[in-house]
């Protein structure tokens, strides 16, 4: 018996002793892969969460909620791992480079079906893992309705993400990937290949010569050098592009509300507002993601605020411009000419004005084409879904937090902890209902603006709904659950004096204004309290309302609250024993000296209701209850 000073009381800590309890082995340190559910329990598929150096967090089939590995799966756990032959498949909607296809074939059944109709897409997403789309396919509300829970993973081989509703793929805890970096130089290199296309106009002169003509008046150009060009959106595509332009001659501005200045200082660009980035531009190159505050931005009046004759290159998105409103603004000559690889519609209509205008060169969505760039995003996109499938979170997940590795190993037990306290505070909640809101408090030495809590909180909200729903949460709809659900998740950060080796001293988990089956689990503020640590890398419940206990987070638990007095261990145990229930811990927490005690009773098996009964038949027990953890 070793007696511990737990928040400010003493409790009593007792091992199990062997009358009534095997001496379980050491538990083992949690490992390095954690599973960490998925999806709809009845479609058996799961997200898992693993370490292994550069990876973040995975999705695995077959697993429902949160399971360290490492140990032996408890009885009345409702997950299982995946079978070990399960190979998913997935579907290649739009070509894909064959190093990532040879790829996505080691790990995975690969189906290649091209020029799906959007019913067709439907019909085959629902036996599939994962899909792999480029930019013609629409990745609809109803692709991830069709997918019935089945999809984990959209992954597009590519940087815009504006043909995939990630609103829905949230919603249905569908994680999305994209290859941001493969193709950038393609994309610039596009882009300045149509600017000086634009400029002397190639294009048409090529057409015009094939013609059997030889218009060497007609297509005089004009001059790069010493221009001014706008590069309007200062990200990846556009700061390689402004690079490539100062190469040329030309006198760089740039305009990105979210570009760092010193990065474009650095390169020699300035960066100006919209109006002025359009008033002053000769060219204007367009780089930013199609947005609800891009859609249209360049429309009949930012067209008026332009130079008389100013050239536009877009190979960014087509629903940034207003493309009605670029045919009056090139037929008013405000804009001299345009060249464009992108449209709101594409293909374009074959009458559409815009892609037909004789000072307009189109290129059919080409920006990413190079051998180079499509191998580079098959490899790219391939790891990152394949990675998903086996329980990683890629670094370029689009709809879910991207905690880095390191925070995330260091905060792995914490995960599992957060997770298991979710899951007891809201069984002890009488009638398991009416909850509306859930208080995390995290106690921590560190400074508070060092802890990253979205992937605890995400874990507190799995524990908290899905007992009581048919929901099923992961990182990626976590808090639109909750939301949707009018559950009101808050977090405390408290700093505490304890070691700033460790990124927290503790997890407490509070429901307001709900009753409780076990009374003893409400404070005196009136809500339901419970609080746990991690302690040898095994997490550990070591609060229940005012009451210190110490008991592993594994297994079932009986909390019972009883007078303190002697016998109570012994009774309690062979009960249990018994009915064949192994204990694994046993805790005993009181208040006041042969008052009150909560002893906190860890089993391997979950008892049965009549071992139940028994307990509750003990004369000295108040109140009890059994929690699955
Ligand atoms: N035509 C093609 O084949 C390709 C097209 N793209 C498109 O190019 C665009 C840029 O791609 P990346 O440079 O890789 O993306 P990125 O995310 O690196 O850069 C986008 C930049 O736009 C900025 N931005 C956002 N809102 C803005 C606003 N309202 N005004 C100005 N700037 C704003 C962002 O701060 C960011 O710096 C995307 O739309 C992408 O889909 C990319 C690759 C190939
Ligand atoms: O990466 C992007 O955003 C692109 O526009 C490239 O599109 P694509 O993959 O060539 O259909």
């Amino acid at each position: 018996m070793a007696a511990t000073a737990t928040n400010h009381r003493v409790f009593i800590r007792t091992e199990a002793t062997p009358s009534f309890s095997r001496s379980r082995s050491c538990p083992k340190p949690i490992s390095n892969h954690l599973s960490f559910l998925a999806s709809p329990p009845s479609l058996s598929s799961s997200i898992q969460l693993s370490l292994p150096n550069r990876r973040l967090l995975t999705l695995s089939p077959h697993a429902h909620h949160l399971v360290d590995s490492s140990q032996p799966s408890s009885s009345s756990s409702s997950s299982s791992p995946p079978p070990p032959s399960y190979k998913p498949t997935i579907l290649v909607s739009e070509k894909l480079g064959n190093a990532g296809i040879d790829l996505l074939r080691a790990h995975a059944h690969v189906d290649c079906s091209y020029d799906l109709s959007p019913q067709e897409l439907c019909d085959k997403v629902s036996s599939c893992d994962a899909l792999i789309v480029r930019s013609g396919t629409k990745v609809t509300r109803q692709v991830f309705e069709a997918a019935k829970g089945r999809l984990k993973v959209v992954g597009r081989a590519g940087v815009g993400i504006d043909n995939v509703d990630l609103q829905a793929a949230t919603e249905f805890g569908c994680l999305v990937v994209n290859a941001p970096t493969a193709n950038t130089i393609a994309a610039a290199e596009h882009g300045i290949a149509l600017l000086a296309a634009m400029a002397r106009n190639v294009a048409q002169a090529d057409a015009s010569t094939k013609a059997g003509k030889w218009e060497r008046n007609k297509y005089i150009g004009v001059s790069m050098v010493g221009k001014t060009l706008a590069v309007m959106g200062f990200g990846k595509v556009g700061s390689e592009v402004a690079r490539r332009a100062k190469g040329l001659g030309m006198n760089v501005i740039a305009h990105d509300p979210y570009a760092p200045a010193d990065r474009a200082r650095a390169m020699g660009v300035e960066l100006v507002s919209f109006d002025q980035a359009i008033s002053t531009a000769d060219f204007l190159s367009l780089h930013m993601p199609l947005t609800p505050a891009t859609s249209k931005v360049f429309n009949d009046e930012t067209f008026t605020k332009m130079k008389k004759g100013v050239r536009i290159v877009n190979v960014a998105r087509g629903g940034i411009i207003d493309e009605d409103a670029l045919v009056r603004a090139l037929e008013s000559g405000v804009v001299a000419q345009a060249a464009l690889d992108v449209f709101m519609e594409e293909p374009p209509s074959k009458d559409s004005k815009l892609a037909h205008h004789p000072n307009v060169t189109v290129t059919p969505h080409l920006g990413a084409s190079t051998k180079e760039a499509q191998e580079g995003v098959a490899i790219e996109i391939a790891e990152a879904v394949v990675g998903a499938l086996n329980g990683e979170l890629s670094a370029t997940a689009v709809n879910a937090p991207m905690v880095p590795p390191d925070v995330l190993s260091e905060l792995s037990p914490y995960v599992i902890l957060a997770e298991k306290l979710g899951r007891l505070a809201v069984q002890l909640v009488a009638g398991g209902n009416g909850v509306q809101a859930v208080k995390i408090v995290y106690k921590s030495a560190r400074d508070p603006d060092d802890l990253d809590t979205r992937l605890l909180r995400a874990m507190v909200t799995k524990g908290v709904i899905e007992p009581i729903s048919s929901a099923f949460i992961n990182l990626v709809n976590a808090d639109y659950t909750a939301k949707h659900k009018g559950l009101r998740i808050s977090e405390e950060r408290v700093t505490v004096d304890s070691s700033p080796g460790s990124p927290l001293h503790s997890i407490q988990v509070k429901i307001p204004n709900v009753g409780s089956k076990f009374a003893s689990a409400i404070t005196e503020n009136g809500e339901i309290s419970i609080e746990g640590q991690v302690k040898d890398g095994i997490p550990r419940l070591t609060c229940v309302g005012s009451f210190g206990v110490d008991v592993s987070l594994e297994g079932n638990l009986i909390l019972c609250r009883q007078v303190d007095q002697p016998g109570m261990i012994g009774q309690v145990g062979n009960i249990l024993g018994e009915h064949n229930v192994n204990v694994s811990f046993m805790t005993v927490g009181r208040t006041v000296r042969h008052k009150q005690a909560i002893m906190a009773i860890g089993m391997d098996e979950e008892p049965n209701k009549e071992t139940l009964g028994r307990i509750g038949q003990v004369n000295a027990i108040e109140e009890f209850v059994f929690l699955d953890i």
